[in-house]
């Protein structure tokens, strides 16, 4: 039985200093914290209670969370990917606290980082209250490091729903709603994030962005440029622990009955139309 995901639901990122990254996380990236404790904390992006968080620990254990429509679809989940040999465990209470969910279960991508499936991501009664004005509108998609693309794809659109919305080389870009990707599965000898994505208002509020990072020295990987696949203009940079981030305004939305995949080639103009060229390993052509 396919794996019918709804939505990508949060990040959580394990760091050696959760004290610098909370910093990195509220007055550069501008997301709302909550939750505060000495050694994790949680951020609000959107509506939903938390779309990311810090704790100590080793950078390289990422875990994404994605959304699945309720406790039965989660049990299904649990039974095909058991079935197909994947080892499932349940999330505790004090894990679903942390979350703001009602109930997850946690396993590895074929790559080998950390997935969770998610039921009743908590919604706030008001929005997040940014700490800057970063313009974000919300969480919106990562990129994945992927040892193998073609069977990590197999895995995300065969035993799960995703689509493949286009192709740069052999790096797919994936769908799980009309949004034109949520996962891009990026080739790399490790597994993981690659990158963060938050949406924002406005190409303003990527330029002034752009201006912000670069009067603090945040190292400016990618951009300020337009990505030919999804449409969306953009700047990429570093945050803790080589950590990626993304602000994009203007992503494309497909119709489902319509839209045919595409293949790009792998080469800069495929990754920015404006002719900015990613200061990132793994996107150099
Ligand atoms: O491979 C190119 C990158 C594409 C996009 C996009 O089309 O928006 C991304 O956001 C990305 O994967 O970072
Ligand atoms: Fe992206």
């Amino acid at each position: 039985m396919t794996i019918n995901i709804i939505d990508i639901a949060y990040t959580r990122l394990k760091t050696p200093d959760v004290a610098a990254a909370t910093d990195f996380a509220t007055r550069i990236l501008g997301l709302e914290p909550v939750d505060r404790a000495v050694d994790r904390l949680s951020f609000r992006s959107d509506s939903r209670m938390s779309t990311m968080s810090y704790e100590i620990g080793d950078p390289s254990e990422t875990i994404v969370g994605f959304e699945l429509a309720n406790g039965e679809d989660l049990l299904n989940a649990a039974k095909t990917l058991e079935a197909l040999g994947y080892e499932v465990c349940y999330g505790s209470h004090e894990e679903r606290e942390q979350r703001h969910v009602s109930e997850f279960i946690a396993f590895r991508d074929p790559s080998g980082g950390r997935i969770e499936f998610a039921v009743s991501p908590q919604i706030g009664g008001n929005g997040a209250q940014l700490s800057r004005d970063a313009g974000i509108t919300g969480f919106s998609h990562v990129g994945l490091f992927s040892r193998d693309p073609d069977r990590d794809e197999h895995f995300w659109t065969q035993i799960c729903n995703a689509r493949v919305s286009d192709r740069v080389g052999e790096l797919p870009l994936l769908r799980l709603s009309q949004i034109h990707h949520s996962i891009a599965l990026v080739p790399a000898d490790r597994c993981g994030i690659q990158h963060i994505n938050h949406q924002v208002q406005s190409i303003d509020d990527v330029q002034r962005s752009y201006a912000l990072l670069s009067q603090h020295k945040v190292p400016i990987v990618f951009g300020p440029g337009r990505h030919p696949t999804s449409g969306a203009r953009f700047v990429y940079f570093e945050g803790p622990d080589g950590m990626v981030f993304e602000y994009s305004v203007g992503v494309r939305e497909v119709d489902e009955e319509t839209y045919r995949e595409r293949q790009f080639g792998f080469e800069p103009k495929s990754f920015c139309m404006w002719g900015a060229t990613p200061k990132i390993k793994e996107l150099s052509t």
